[in-house]
């Protein structure tokens, strides 16, 4: 278990002081896979340095395996770093070290012996599926191929946590996809706790089981990833949401909508969202089938997210002012959350 307690952290510079974290509370459960994310300067990677101790709280406390590392010597301190793996988005590979002896660094640097450490490494190449790159130069790998040696690297000392720092930002999005999987299957298969901290919500969306959103050195919002991209309170957590959830109305369909209505005062129109349970019944029909209302499905957008299926939904309800509320009142109570749309003719 990773545990921030009242963390604080204040860089200081040239005479001047930066803030970069402030009063950081977070639990971080093993197994977890934990997404870290935040604009550019938000206080990710100071958060993460804070975990393997690269950077030490100005306040505050950084827990790991309920051991305050506040308090331990150097050589406690170097013996729980060891136990944390850690890759990068540039990867950080030694271009003069073969994918051998790159994999190899962490075992040499606490003396393993040699027929170990062959041992480990060939079983660390082949779990990232590059056994015939031992003797391979960083430079004759594509970046996908780096970004696993640099995982096989961070597993050499069988670590609890992995700590990923904007590790698929360099990549295309199908190497992107496959880096995730082997994440996960590494949360799988060893329930290594991961942190992974990034600025793209489609990773998180991927992989995460849990979320925290930061912005200027705080954190403004975390919690499961579900319940997070279904209700983002914060307008920057709604920012982050609608860049893999379309969850606006698209300019085209309120063109038509208008040309078809003619008078806007005479259109109601509604976002419904729906998590989970409510995403696979058949709200929508069973509406439709009490024939107080017509439904005017206009657009609408589902995803899933940790097997569960999030959609949206815009309809227009047409009828009667009490019918139209009887009807919101009936998708309320199945679980659908409905928001009436005012201003969409601005969309
Ligand atoms: N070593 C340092 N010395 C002084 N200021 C720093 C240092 N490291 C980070 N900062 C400042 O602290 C703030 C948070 O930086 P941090 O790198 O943690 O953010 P980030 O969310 O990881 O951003 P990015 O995605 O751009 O890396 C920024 O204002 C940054 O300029």
């Amino acid at each position: 278990m990773i545990k921030f307690e009242n963390v604080s952290k204040q860089y200081e510079r040239n005479g001047v002081t930066t803030q970069a974290l402030q009063d950081i509370n977070l639990t971080i459960q093993k197994g977890d896979i934990y997404g870290i994310i935040g604009y550019s300067g938000a206080g990710k990677s100071t958060l993460v340095r804070l975990i393997n101790f690269l950077e030490k709280p100005t306040q505050g406390n950084v827990i790991i395996q309920n051991q305050s590392l506040n308090q331990l010597s150097n050589s406690q301190l170097r013996q729980v770093r060891r136990k944390i793996g850690m890759i990068f988005q540039h990867f950080n590979l030694l271009e003069s070290k073969t994918v051998y002896e790159n994999v190899a660094i962490p075992l040499v640097l606490i003396k393993k012996d040699k027929q170990a450490i062959k041992k480990k490494v060939f079983e660390l190449l082949e779990f990232v599926g590059l056994s015939d790159k031992a003797s391979s130069y960083p430079k004759e790998l594509s970046g996908g191929q780096k970004q696993r040696i640099g995982i096989a690297r961070a597993l050499a000392n069988d670590p609890d946590i992995l700590l990923c720092d904007e590790a698929t930002s360099a990549l295309d999005p199908q190497t992107t996809q496959s880096i995730l999987e082997l994440i996960k299957k590494i949360n799988d298969k060893y329930r290594i706790t991961v942190v992974l901290i990034t600025h793209e919500m489609h990773v998180i969306q991927q992989i995460c089981h849990k979320v925290a959103v930061m912005e200027k050195g705080k954190i403004i919002e975390h919690g499961n990833v579900v319940d997070v991209f279904g209700h983002p309170k914060h307008k920057t957590t709604q920012k982050f949401v609608s860049s893999v959830i379309n969850d606006q109305i698209p300019k085209g369909v309120v063109e038509n909508l208008l040309e078809i209505e003619g008078d806007k005062h005479n259109i109601k129109l509604f976002k419904l969202e729906f998590l989970g349970r409510s995403a696979s019944e058949p709200i929508i029909n069973a509406l439709i089938i009490q024939q107080k209302v017509v439904v005017n499905i206009l657009f609408a957008h589902m995803s899933e997210i940790e097997k569960t299926v999030l959609g949206s939904m815009f309809v227009q309800l047409k009828g009667s002012d009490s019918n139209i509320e009887e009807s919101v009142q009936f998708l309320r109570e199945n679980g659908v959350n409905v928001t009436e749309i005012q201003h969409w003719e601005n969309n």
